[in-house]
C-alpha cells in the first residue's frame, strides 16, 4: 500500500492507494469520533461494495446506514442532491456525523458538496471505485452538482478527511469507464510530467487491460501531480486552473450533448486534442507533438472528433467556463510537453481549433 499527504495544513489528509482497502477499518479511523455514518453510493456500486464496506465500518461501534441514489451524471443535480439532505434529517444525522462516498466522481462531487452545505458542514472520506475518481476527483475537495447551462456550477471547496483508493473495485469497471479515467491520466502527464507521459505510451495496453500493478502508479503518479497542484493552489487562484486542461471544450461537450452522453473523461479526452491543437496554433507545441498526444488519447480508446454542434454554440457554452473573466474565456494551453499555461485567446484563433478539428 501506498499512502501521500495532501499538505493543507491542519485540513491535510492521506490518500491510501492499494488493494482490498475497503476492508481495513484502521484506514477509517476518522470515524471513530463520529456519532453515525452515512454511505451515499448508487444503485451500481452499492450491490457490488456497500456491504463489504459497511461491515468494515460497523468496527466503529456507531450506526452505519446507506444512502442509495440513481446512477448517472443527468442525476448530479439539485433534486438527487435533496435525497441525501432527506435522509440524512429524516434519520437522525447531526454535525458528527461522517459521510463516506463509495462511488465514481459523480457520487463524490455529490456527497461533497453534501458534507460542505450540511448543517454548515460535516467531515467526509472518499472512497473512489472508478479510476477516473481514484486519480482525479477525490482529491482536492472539489465539490458540487450541474446546472442545465453548465458544469459543475454550484459546489463548494470542501476537503475530504481521507481518500481511501481500492484499486480491487476496478476489477469491475466497465472498459468505457477504464478509458474515461485515463483520460485524466494523460492530462496530469500532459501538464505536468513529460517522463510520466512516455510511462503512459509505453503501458497503454496494461493500462487498457487493467494490470493492477500499471493501475497503481497511474493512481499514485497522478495523486502525487494533483495532491502537489492542490497543496499550492487550494481554491483555484492560480496553478490549480492547469488541471482544467481539456475542460474548456470537454464541459461545452458534455454540456451540449447533455450530460451522460459523453463521459466526463471522453469529452476531456476529446478537449485535450482540442486544446493541444489551439497550443498548435499559438506556436507553443509543434504539429508533431499535438498529433502524439492526439494518439495517446486515441489508444486509450477515446474520441478525438468532437460532436459538431457550431462554433456559436460552443463559444456560447463555453462562456460560462468558471475561469471565464470579464466575459474573457481563458483556456489552458501546453508551453511544451509537460508544462501548462492559461491564456485569453483570440477568438479567431478558436475558431481555427473548432474548424480543424471538425467541431464546427
Ligand atoms: N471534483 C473533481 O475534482 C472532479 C475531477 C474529475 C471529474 N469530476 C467529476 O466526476 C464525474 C465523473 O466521474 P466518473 O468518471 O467516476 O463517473 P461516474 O461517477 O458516473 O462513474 C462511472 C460509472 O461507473 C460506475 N461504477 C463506479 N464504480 C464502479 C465499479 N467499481 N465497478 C463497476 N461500475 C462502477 C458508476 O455507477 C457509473 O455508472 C463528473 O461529474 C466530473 O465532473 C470531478
Ligand atoms: O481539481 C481540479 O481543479 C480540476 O480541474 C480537475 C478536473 O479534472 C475536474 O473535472 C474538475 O471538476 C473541473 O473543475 P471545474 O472547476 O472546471 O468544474
Ligand atoms: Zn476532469
Amino acid at each position: 500500500m501506498n499512502i501521500l499527504d495532501v499538505d493543507l495544513g491542519n485540513r491535510s489528509y492521506p490518500i491510501s492507494i492499494g488493494t482490498d482497502l475497503i476492508d481495513q477499518p484502521t484506514l477509517f479511523s476518522a470515524c471513530e469520533k463520529a456519532t453515525s455514518i452515512y454511505i451515499v453510493t448508487n444503485t451500481t456500486v452499492g450491490p457490488l461494495y456497500a456491504q463489504r464496506l459497511t461491515k468494515t465500518l460497523e468496527n466503529f461501534g456507531k450506526p452505519v446506514r446507506t444512502i442509495t441514489l440513481p446512477d448517472g451524471e443527468s442525476y448530479k443535480d439539485w433534486k438527487n442532491l435533496q435525497l441525501i439532505f432527506d435522509a440524512l434529517l429524516e434519520q437522525g444525522a447531526d454535525r458528527q456525523t461522517m459521510l463516506i462516498a463509495l462511488g465514481g466522481g459523480v457520487i463524490g462531487d455529490m456527497t461533497g458538496f453534501a458534507a460542505a452545505s450540511f448543517m454548515r458542514g460535516v467531515r467526509f472520506i472518499q472512497v473512489p471505485t472508478t479510476l477516473l475518481a481514484q486519480v482525479d476527483s477525490s482529491v482536492g475537495g472539489k465539490t458540487g452538482i450541474n446546472h442545465p447551462l453548465g458544469k459543475n456550477m454550484i459546489g463548494a471547496f470542501h476537503q475530504p478527511v481521507a481518500v481511501i483508493a481500492d484499486l480491487n473495485t476496478l476489477k469491475t469497471l466497465p472498459p468505457r469507464e477504464l478509458s474515461a479515467g485515463l483520460a485524466e491520466v494523460v492530462k496530469h502527464g500532459a501538464i505536468a510530467d513529460p517522463e510520466f507521459l512516455d510511462w503512459i505510451e509505453t503501458n497503454t495496453a496494461a493500462l487498457l487491460a487493467c494490470d493492477t500493478e500499471a493501475l497503481a502508479h497511474a493512481v499514485l503518479r497522478s495523486c502525487e501531480i494533483k495532491s502537489a497542484v492542490v497543496s499550492a493552489d487550494e481554491k483555484e487562484g492560480g496553478v490549480r486552473a492547469t488541471l482544467n486542461f481539456g475542460h474548456t471544450f470537454g464541459h461545452a461537450i458534455e454540456a451540449g450533448m447533455g450530460y451522460g452522453n459523453w463521459l466526463h473523461g471522453e469529452a476531456v479526452g476529446c478537449g485535450m486534442v482540442m486544446a493541444a491543437d489551439l497550443s498548435y496554433r499559438l506556436q507553443f507545441i509543434s504539429q508533431a507533438e499535438r498529433d502524439r498526444l492526439t494518439q495517446i488519447i486515441q489508444a486509450m480508446n477515446l474520441p478525438t472528433r468532437p460532436p459538431q454542434f457550431g462554433s456559436e454554440r460552443y463559444m456560447e457554452l463555453m462562456q460560462v467556463d468558471k475561469k471565464t473573466e470579464g466575459g474573457q474565456i481563458r483556456y489552458v494551453v501546453l508551453e511544451k510537453m509537460g508544462q501548462a499555461q492559461i491564456k485569453s485567446v483570440p477568438d479567431a484563433q478558436v475558431l481555427e481549433t473548432l474548424i480543424a478539428t471538425g467541431a464546427a
